[in-house]
């Protein structure tokens, strides 16, 4: 078999919501499709991939570096035994003639193409992802339950206190018990008073995740520690900037309760940086790595095998991004979990439709590949890009 073109194109995911340190009002993703010269029922089998939130459109990387280097790769080096396209082979085309380090450069680029690779790779061979999965890297058992949390509770402009937990009501309204909100974009008094006003509407079995987005200093982080203690919080995220493993190493002695971070990490040597030297602890952490900014599962894989030599679980990754991908890899090797946007960056987050959100739980269907056929807006966007 072999790949007959890949393309790609840059699409807005803008909207007016910001965070501590960013707002989305000129957001984009990059859209891939790998189109093959395989065929069911009459029709091509496409692999289709794109970018989580936060990065912006990587089309110059891509038809700069690594789609030439595909397209000009002999077809039959690309494939594995069983002649099927081989995603670790692709990875190491791309990668060919790149230096380590420096990773964020190119990881969303290799990352999206990687995840369209992965698609067509469980259509060729007529299969869910997760199971897939499961038979090639586990023991063939998946877990169809995939817990999901429900993140939003951005700054917008004018929204108040009533408007952020008329949202978050609604997001317990369709099926979750866990969600997420921003903080670090106020003060901290300020920050405490819209908590306070989400923990307010929050029953028995609901929790609430706040994320700091990387804003805070070794100080302000420590104050904001203390202050979410006297809270049963589901996690603390990403409070210093995602590099700065010192300063995560030192909020476990201000913070007992959970803390979460990795979502801009991206590469396995920054990962197990942090698992080095960020002092996070894996009976009650969580790792946010999301392989859609990070060079796609063929480095997630690498990763979570530095996760199991350094004593953690899988279970304790609950990735970054609200794509179906890593809802694949949840089911398929054992995650802790999948982030949702129920209202943002549409139609790209979600479920296949008439997936429900039962008790902060989805159950995935079978569908072939990464399961995007299932979800008719992305697939109609997917499709025009591949027709
Ligand atoms: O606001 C963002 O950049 C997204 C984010 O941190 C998250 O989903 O955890
Ligand atoms: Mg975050």
């Amino acid at each position: 078999m072999k790949i007959l073109e890949i393309r790609e194109k840059t699409v807005p995911i803008a909207s007016p919501i910001r965070n501590a340190y960013i707002d989305f009002s000129k957001m984009t993703l990059s859209l891939v499709a790998v189109i093959t010269d395989q065929t069911r029922d009459g029709k091509p089998i496409v692999g289709y991939g794109f970018n989580s939130n936060g990065r912006y459109g990587q089309g110059q990387l891509m038809r700069e570096r690594f789609l030439p280097r595909i397209m000009e790769a002999q077809a039959d080096s690309l494939l594995d035994t069983r002649g099927v396209l081989d995603p670790h082979k692709v990875w190491d085309t791309m990668f060919r003639n790149e230096k380590p380090g420096g990773h964020g450069e190119r990881s969303v680029a290799i990352g999206t193409i990687d995840m369209a690779v992965w698609d067509a790779v469980a259509k060729i061979e007529n299969k869910p992802l997760f199971q897939l999965l499961a038979d090639r890297y586990g023991d063939g058992t998946v877990n169809r339950k995939v817990f999901v949390y429900a993140a939003g509770g951005y700054y917008y402009p004018g929204k108040d206190d009533e408007q952020l937990k008329a949202e978050m009501r609604s997001y317990l309204d369709r099926g979750y018990a866990v969600v997420k909100m921003k903080i670090g974009g106020a003060s901290l008094a300020e920050d405490q008073r819209r908590i306070e006003s989400v923990l307010s509407i929050l029953g028995p079995g609901q929790r609430l995740c706040v994320d700091a987005n990387g804003r805070f200093d070794v100080d302000t982080a420590i104050a904001y520690a203390k202050a979410l203690s006297q809270y049963d919080l589901f996690w603390y995220e990403e409070a210093g900037d995602p590099l700065d493993y010192e300063l995560q190493a030192i909020l476990r002695s201000y913070y007992r309760n959970p803390m979460a971070t990795g979502e801009n990490l991206f590469s396995m040597q920054d990962a197990r940086n942090l698992i080095r030297y960020g002092g996070m602890r894996p009976d009650r952490d969580w790792l946010q790595f999301d392989c859609a900014l990070a060079y796609g599962l063929v480095e997630y894989l690498r990763t979570l095998a530095m996760l199991r030599q350094h004593g953690w679980s899988p279970a304790r990754c609950i990735p970054h991004g609200g794509h179906q991908m890593s809802l694949n890899i949840a089911a398929g090797l054992g995650l802790g979990g999948n982030e949702s946007y129920p209202d943002l960056f549409q139609p790209f987050g979600g479920f296949p439709d008439g997936v429900k959100v039962e008790n902060s739980y989805v159950t995935m269907p079978d569908l072939p590949g990464i399961g995007f056929e299932g979800k008719s807006d992305l697939i109609a966007q997917m499709r025009a890009l591949s027709a």
